[in-house]
């Protein structure tokens, strides 16, 4: 590994290790407290240790689908001792996450045999979709692609004016038309524009109303069907951006979206200054979506690609 690589990946480390750190104290302590005066892994402990697993976010399907496991080890080794629980709950963990998310990218790359690479985001307002659509521009640009934006979130004209000034930050072109136009019409024309200038990466933002799923999943299929008569097989990936930091709410979201869409894949952000980054585990596995990127910071290179050895040697560590 290059000099440069090993500093870099040194300080994406580091900025993982710092992002779950709220995520990470909390949930130890609630571990620590549930196996406190035990030393065996008994009933009482498989109880608290579904409590502590619940309250940390990973969802209640997920929590009974690690629990299970964890009783078919104890039942094999009836003196499984408590002091091995945390390599046991990294272990499934660990596997867990490996079910749905099967690759191993560490850095932002795309399909080489794609091009223009298309990008679909989705997602409710607030969740940090904007953001996430920017550092990932920031992010494709500096490997050296050519990313062109697309602001088809043309339902409030502050989010056209948001991307906007990711797309002057980053120093990409944007495709833009005014407050109210229809979606895919904005999408089509980013395409072709797009196309047109060569372009590697083309990222669609799109507005996530949730009040009227018929509405979205509507709108949805509209954007793809127009962008498909320019790039037949876009697009390449579906990205739902869910807040980490709502917990539950991000589960509900991630219902919604599946419904109205094919979702391809999740970025999970906000994952710094929360508790509840259990979600990244529960949601992955309960909707059997990878996890492609987290965001564990507003700055604008604050957003990896989601690793899942990564993931778990931070946590565990
Ligand atoms: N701490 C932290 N803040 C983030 C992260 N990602 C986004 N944010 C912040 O979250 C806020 C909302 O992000 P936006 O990108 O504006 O969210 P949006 O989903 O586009 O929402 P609208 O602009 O309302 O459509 C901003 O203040 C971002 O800086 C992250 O990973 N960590």
């Amino acid at each position: 590994m290059s000099l440069f690589k090993r500093i870099f990946s040194k300080e994406k480390k580091e900025t993982l290790d710092k992002g779950l750190e709220k995520t990470k104290s909390s949930f130890f302590s609630k571990l620590s407290k549930a196996v406190a005066g035990k030393t065996k892994v008994d009933d009482d402990v498989l109880d608290n240790l579904e409590e502590v697993l619940v309250s940390s976010d990973v969802g209640v399907e997920t929590t009974l689908k690690v629990i299970e496991r964890i009783e078919e080890r104890v039942a094999k080794d009836k003196y499984l001792g408590t002091e091995e629980l945390n390599s046991i709950l990294r272990e499934e963990i660990a596997g867990l996450l490996a079910e749905t998310n099967v690759g191993n990218d560490t850095d932002f790359c795309i399909p080489a045999n794609k091009k223009p690479y298309v990008i679909m985001v989705v997602g409710v307002n607030g969740v940090g979709k904007t953001t996430t659509i920017g550092k990932l521009a920031a992010q494709f640009t500096k490997t050296g692609k050519k990313v062109v934006l697309g602001a088809a979130d043309t339902f409030r004209a502050a989010a056209i004016d948001q991307l906007q000034v990711w797309a002057d930050r980053v120093g990409v072109p944007i495709v833009r038309q005014e407050m109210g136009s229809d979606p895919a019409s904005v999408a089509y024309d980013t395409l072709k524009s797009g196309v047109a200038q060569d372009a590697d990466v083309i990222i669609i933002d799109t507005a996530g109303r949730l009040h009227n799923k018929v509405n979205l999943m509507n709108e949805l299929t509209k954007i793809k069907r127009v962008m498909q008569k320019v790039v037949a097989d876009a697009p390449h990936d579906v990205l739902l951006v869910l807040d980490g930091s709502t917990g539950q709410n991000a589960f509900e979201q991630a219902k919604q979206f599946t419904k109205a869409t094919e979702v391809t894949s999740l970025a999970v952000t906000k994952l710094d200054g929360t508790a509840k980054g259990g979600v990244v585990i529960g949601i992955s596995d309960q909707f059997q979506i990878p996890v492609k990127y987290i965001g564990v910071g507003e700055g604008i290179d604050d957003l990896q690609v989601f690793n899942k050895i990564e993931f778990v040697d931070s946590f565990f560590k």
